[in-house]
């Protein structure tokens, strides 16, 4: 992460509400955003991850401003989004990217048209606009699409150019909002690095809105985990991924790290392996595994490994090994108390 510690943060949102009306007369409003605090800090990746109709969607549009809060307070670099003019709104979201999962381009226009679209509305003279397109192509990758329609390409080129045209305006700010929900796994990688070079190379801040859990392992700092319009869970995504708090958070790490066998694994499991089992959460700056085998070795402990493996996110590993441990009970119970300094351990029931 870039963010400066002492800065404030890019996005703040303080008890934000929003209610919409009840789909009948006489109904209560449904509330879609449920008292969010939320940061984002300057120049990192914040994912925001929850199942469909949990607000996440309804969350973006309250940060630019699309839709009013009910209550609380939306702050976008140090300015209060809920009280601005239309001329206050026009500035703010020239200040903001988005990009969508149907990409909502022009689809009759070249890619360079869609590009010089919204330079245009900015009022850039037409030489800018020559220089800036070509540059924002290059970096997108499709230097060689600019008079392609946008129609022949393919879904990954699409929201190359949708990223392009996010940034044609040099915002501070992208929302992306399901960009890769989509595409195929290979293009989600793609355009997944591509909104991380984005970030690191030219500083922007990301705000990423996701029902994938690999694409908040891929490429964002911290998550907030959103369940009926509330966030449940917020931490970098280290800490989320090694150690989950809520059920909900428990359900998206499961998505892609599967090192937590279920009961029914490890009864299946203590049919094929005897001794006691024993769960080893290693973690970034505890990954010691040979001071915890050696251990189990000198008190002439046998183990097996029986579940689990070691994940990797961003050069720090973490994961949970299961392991049948056999031998005289006092031994195992004197290499347990040897390795609790250097490894945290559950005993699994
Ligand atoms: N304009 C609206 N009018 C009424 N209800 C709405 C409106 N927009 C969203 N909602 C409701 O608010 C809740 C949150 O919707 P939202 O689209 O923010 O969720 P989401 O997490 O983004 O899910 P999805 O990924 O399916 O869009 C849902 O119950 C939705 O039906």
């Amino acid at each position: 992460m870039t963010a400066a510690a002492t800065e404030a943060p890019l996005v703040e949102l303080r008890g934000v509400v929003k209610e919409f009306p009840g789909a009948r007369r006489g109904d209560s409003p449904h509330r879609a955003v449920d008292g969010v605090d939320l940061s984002v800090e300057r120049g990192e990746i914040f994912a925001i991850i929850g199942y469909s109709g949990a607000g996440k969607s309804t969350l973006v549009r309250l940060v630019n401003a699309l839709e009013p809060v009910t209550s609380g307070s939306v702050v976008v670099d140090g300015v209060d989004v809920t009280a601005l003019s239309e001329k206050g709104l026009r500035e703010l979201r020239l200040g903001i990217g988005m990009v969508f999962q149907q990409f909502n381009l022009m689809d009759s226009r070249t890619v360079w048209g869609n590009l010089a679209f919204p330079l245009t509305v900015a009022g850039v003279a037409k030489a800018e606009q020559q220089r800036r397109i070509s540059e924002l192509l290059h970096f997108v990758g499709l230097a060689d699409k600019a008079h392609a329609h946008v129609s022949d390409l393919s879904g990954g080129q699409k929201q190359r150019v949708g990223i392009a045209r996010a940034l044609a305006t040099n915002p501070r700010l992208l929302l992306a909002d399901e960009a890769t929900s989509a595409l195929d796994p290979d293009t989600t990688r793609d355009v997944l690095d591509l909104l991380a070079r984005v970030n690191r190379e030219l500083g922007i801040t990301v705000l990423l809105i996701t029902h994938e859990m690999d694409a908040v392992r891929r490429i964002a700092h911290r998550v907030a985990v959103m369940e009926a319009g509330k966030v449940v869970e917020t931490g970098a995504v280290l800490d989320v991924f090694a150690d989950p708090q809520h059920d909900v958070t428990r359900r998206f790490v499961g998505t892609v790290v599967d090192d937590l066998p279920a009961p029914d694994v490890v009864a299946a499991l203590r049919e094929r392996h005897p001794g006691r089992f024993v769960r080893l959460a290693f973690r970034s700056t505890s990954v010691r595994q040979s001071e915890a085998f050696a251990a189990f070795l000198r008190h002439g402990v046998e183990f097996e490994l029986v579940y689990g493996g070691i994940e990797e996110i961003r050069g720090s590993s973490f994961g949970n090994l299961t392991l049948a441990l056999t031998g005289d009970d006092a031994a195992v119970d004197a290499a347990l108390a040897e390795i609790t300094p250097v490894v945290a351990w559950t005993e699994v029931a």
